[in-house]
């Protein structure tokens, strides 16, 4: 019998959570209805933060980011897919892969409120995060 923990694997690892969120109005900054960079790591937090709960039983707190990148624009009326995987599992330590992709955007140019399924998703920003549990989580 094949036991993942017997083999040494982390069962934690690979744990994948996704949140989705509309970008409202409210959040554009700049021209264009551009939306601040900031916005997305404020919901990879978020994600990370349902990760900690599922891993640990404890919403856990951020320690450092790594390889953020900001690839494509995200701007107010996009729909945004967030997610986060377990890629290593320290002791009181656990790295997560986080991407965000645009899966719907408005188009003005067919009308005001006009929008459209963005297939196949485009990915906007990446990045490798560590997030910390208390002792005996
Ligand atoms: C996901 C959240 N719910 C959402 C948030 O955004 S929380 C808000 C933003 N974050 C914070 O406010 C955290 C502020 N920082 C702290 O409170 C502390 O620095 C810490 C709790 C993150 C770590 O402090 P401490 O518990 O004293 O750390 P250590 O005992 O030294 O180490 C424990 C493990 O954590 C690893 N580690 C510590 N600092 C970092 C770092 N900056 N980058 C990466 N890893 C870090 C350390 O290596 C230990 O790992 P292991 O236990 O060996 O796996």
């Amino acid at each position: 019998m094949t036991d993942q923990n017997a083999a040494g694997t982390d069962p934690r690892l690979g744990l994948t959570v996704t949140h989705r969120r509309y970008v409202s109005y409210a959040e554009a900054h700049y021209a264009g209805h551009l939306v601040a960079g900031g916005y997305v790591l404020g919901l990879f937090g978020d994600v990370a933060t349902e990760v900690c709960i599922r891993t640990d039983g404890d919403e856990g707190l951020l320690a450092s980011y790594a390889e953020v990148r900001f690839l494509a624009p995200v701007r107010a009326g996009d729909v945004l897919e967030v997610s986060a995987t377990v890629v290593r599992v320290g002791n009181r330590s656990r790295d997560l892969d986080l991407a965000a992709r645009v899966v719907a955007r408005g188009e003005p140019e067919r009308g005001e409120s006009a929008a459209g399924v963005v297939e196949p998703a485009t990915v906007v920003v990446t990045a490798r995060a560590t997030v910390v549990v208390p002792p005996g989580s």
